[in-house]
């Protein structure tokens, strides 16, 4: 198991690459099982949730090769059942689902377990599912869905009690490519994420408007065909970095990014006193650290509010910003396992019902701490980059789902860390 020594205390400075979506990949790879041509997606990033995606299409017979961020995939012929050994290991699996209903009419996917940042059920895709004419039984652990006269479309409201579903909303949109009809999804995600599966399906021959808004509406179409597509910038490995610029940077340039994607990020750094610049295409962006550093509020929501997967990083960037920082996690009330290692680390952050309340501090201190979840991780590293001494992250495995090569890049900018083996 690798561990991360962090030294505390250099200053980041120069530019870094931003991978692809982590976010976007997974179910894009998922989609490729809606068509039997090849797919060829490129800027998948290396890490290992898409690893185990591949090994996941691999596993129900399609055909994969990856080298240097492009992945091709051919799902000719496939099985209809996810191995549950490989299913564990990570949520975003339950994105095949959608494909492997439309495409094979049945779906076994095992039920996805407990998960460190909260409760995660999976009510609404299969509500979703059901709408469109799938039965939904369970056994053994697994889901299984079937709907052997195939899918109809059907007007389909995905609102949940915390708001719309990201994956949901994919696995409905993948279905509803090859159902019989009009489907129509109310209260959508509007990730970009979501956008980019979209994209992906309309080249491939799927009839889909309105993605990127609350607004779903699909004609199924009677078969897909292969495609090449690009990824879209990795919008919470940027904001993870131009935190990390601002706690410990004196000019870090961001390139290959989207402006339009980090607003509420770029918002929520600028409120607490640096500055973030764009060029003039929007894909590249220089933060740098201000002198007159402020608290301030944070409230999660759906795109484009400001993302849940940004809220254990901008806590750790908070923890030494002086004055009160208040930041509630609507989306996931309990992921706040971060603040209990950053506390360890000398941080004031008392987190009750969903909120956590910062008192910055002047510094914090190295400790060996564990990490818990994947941006609670990154929010350690972060916190980790400014504090006296050397900083220990144990259980590494979970940065590695979803940061590509993220010691390097830390080195490239000046970071002091060293990734050592158990
Ligand atoms: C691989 C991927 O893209 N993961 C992202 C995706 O996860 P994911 O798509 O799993 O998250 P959801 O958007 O579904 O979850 C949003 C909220 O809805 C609830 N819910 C969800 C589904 C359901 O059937 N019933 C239900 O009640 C969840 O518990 C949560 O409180 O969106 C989350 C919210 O932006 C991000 O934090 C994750 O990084
Ligand atoms: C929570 C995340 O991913 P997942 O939904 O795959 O757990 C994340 O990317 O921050």
């Amino acid at each position: 198991m690798d561990k991360l020594l962090v030294h505390g205390g250099t200053t980041l400075r120069g530019a870094v690459n931003i991978s692809g979506s982590k976010n976007a990949s997974l179910p894009i790879l998922a989609a490729a099982l809606l068509t039997d041509e090849d797919c060829i997606i490129r800027r998948v990033p290396d890490v290992s949730d898409t690893n185990y995606m591949v090994q996941i299409l691999n596993a129900l017979g399609a055909d994969v090769e990856r080298s240097s961020g492009t992945v091709r995939a051919t799902c000719a012929d496939i099985s209809d059942t996810a191995p549950y050994e490989l299913v564990r290991r990570m949520r975003a699996s339950i994105c095949v689902m959608g494909p492997l209903l439309a495409r094979k009419r049945r779906a076994v996917v095992s039920l996805p377990g407990g998960c460190v940042i909260g409760d995660r059920p999976v009510d609404l895709h299969l509500r979703g599912l059901e709408a469109l004419g799938a039965k939904v039984e369970f056994e053994g652990g697994n889901i299984i869905l079937t709907a052997p006269d195939g899918l109809r479309g059907a007007e389909i409201n995905l609102s949940g009690p915390l708001g719309p579903t990201v994956l949901g909303t994919d696995n409905v949109m993948m279905a509803a490519t090859l159902a019989e009809g009009i489907t129509v999804i109310e209260s959508a995600a509007a990730e970009p994420e979501v956008l980019d599966l979209a994209n992906f399906l309309n080249a491939m021959g799927a009839k889909i408007e309105g993605a990127g808004t609350s607004r779903i509406v699909i004609e199924g179409v009677e078969r897909l065909h292969g495609v090449e597509h690009t990824v879209i910038p990795d919008r919470i490995e940027a904001g993870t970095f131009m935190a990390a610029a601002a706690l410990a940077g004196d000019g870090v340039t961001l390139r290959r990014v989207c402006r339009e994607h980090l607003k509420s990020i770029t918002a929520a750094i600028e409120a607490s006193g640096h500055t973030v610049e764009f060029n003039a295409a929007g894909d590249a962006c220089t933060i740098r650290r201000g002198e007159n550093l402020t608290g301030c509020n944070l409230v999660t929501a759906p795109y484009p509010g400001y993302p849940t997967d940004m809220q254990a990083q901008m806590t750790a960037l908070l923890a030494t910003t002086p004055g009160i920082s208040v930041i509630k996690d609507t989306i996931f009330p309990q992921r706040f396992m971060h603040c209990a290692e950053l506390k360890r680390m000398g941080a004031d952050i008392k987190v009750d019902n969903g909120t956590a309340i910062v008192r910055g501090v002047e510094k914090l201190s190295a400790a060996p701490v564990m990490a818990s979840d994947l941006r609670a991780s990154a929010a350690l590293v972060l916190a980790a980059l400014t504090a006296t001494g050397t900083t220990a992250i144990n259980r590494l495995y979970h940065i590695d789902r979803g940061y590509e090569h993220i010691d390097e890049k830390l080195l490239m900018l000046g970071a002091a860390v060293e990734r050592v083996k158990e």
